[in-house]
């Protein structure tokens, strides 16, 4: 199903409502998160509600899409420190139920495997928030990453580097590996929702909506999901069709 709004604030009202109703109906929801500047006013939207209006979070549990290896929680482009950032210093979720995959652990590939380990115990997820890449990745699973995969290591391509790059000072200190949930653990959430926003997002957004399930566009397993949306501002839906021809595929 897909989604259009006006602005950004609507697409992070809009966002941060379906957040704060999954809390509401089930205090004990298993959250995935993701990160990246699209997500801040969702997180500070996602504040407010919860601000005025209190609901327990002690029983929430919440797994990060990705993280960067060889940055660790105090390095201000880990995102772990975003999480803390946009979101956890305010919510206070107990520190046992947050989940971020380590970007400093040892043993990366040991690593991965006991975060999907740690996901499947739980059951999966119930709501997965998902940003998108100009090159159509989801958490960080880069193009022809195998629909199958799980948490594991992946190599940045040279395109989401340089999208990244913005937010380092010199684009050299862009790591080139990550850990990523796999594509696998965000299709079998029970609920996913894609949020675009931003007229660097039309291209990838426009060739979502027209391509076919494929390995190579990440994003596109979505549309063998049963139950997500993809939530785009006017900016991020400028070459899709019209919404009259939109609302008859969604
Ligand atoms: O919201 P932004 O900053 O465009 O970034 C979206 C991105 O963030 C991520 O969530 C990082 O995992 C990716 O999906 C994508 O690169």
């Amino acid at each position: 199903m897909y989604k259009i709004f006006n602005t950004v604030d609507e697409v992070s009202r809009y966002t941060a409502q379906r957040l704060f109703d999954q809390i509401c109906a089930k205090p004990e929801a298993i959250l995935g998160l993701a990160t990246g500047s699209t997500m801040e006013p969702v997180y500070a939207q996602l504040m407010q509600y919860l601000e005025q209006d209190p609901v327990d979070v002690s029983r929430l549990t919440t797994f990060n899409l990705d993280e960067y290896i060889g940055l660790g929680p105090e390095h201000s482009q880990s995102y772990c420190y975003y999480m803390y950032q946009h979101l956890f210093n305010q919510l206070h979720i107990p520190g046992e139920r947050v989940h971020l995959p380590d970007g400093t652990a040892e043993n990366a590939e040991i690593a991965c495997q006991a975060y999907s380990e740690a996901i499947q115990a739980m059951g999966g997820m119930d709501l997965q928030l998902l940003g998108i890449g100009t090159n159509g990745h989801i958490g960080f699973n880069e193009p022809q990453t195998p629909f199958d995969s799980r948490t594991h290591v992946i190599e940045l391509t040279e395109q989401t580097r340089i999208d990244n790059g913005r937010f380092f000072t010199d684009q050299r200190e862009v790591p080139t590996h990550a850990i990523t949930m796999g594509i696998q653990e965000i299709l079998e959430a029970k609920e996913v929702i894609l949020v675009a926003t931003g007229s660097k997002k039309a291209e990838i957004m426009a060739e979502l909506y027209r391509c076919e399930v494929s390995e190579a566009l990440p994003a596109s397993v979505l549309k063998i999901h049963s139950n997500a949306t993809i939530v785009m501002d006017k900016e991020a839906a400028a070459l899709l069709p019209e919404e009259g021809d939109l609302a008859a595929k969604a």
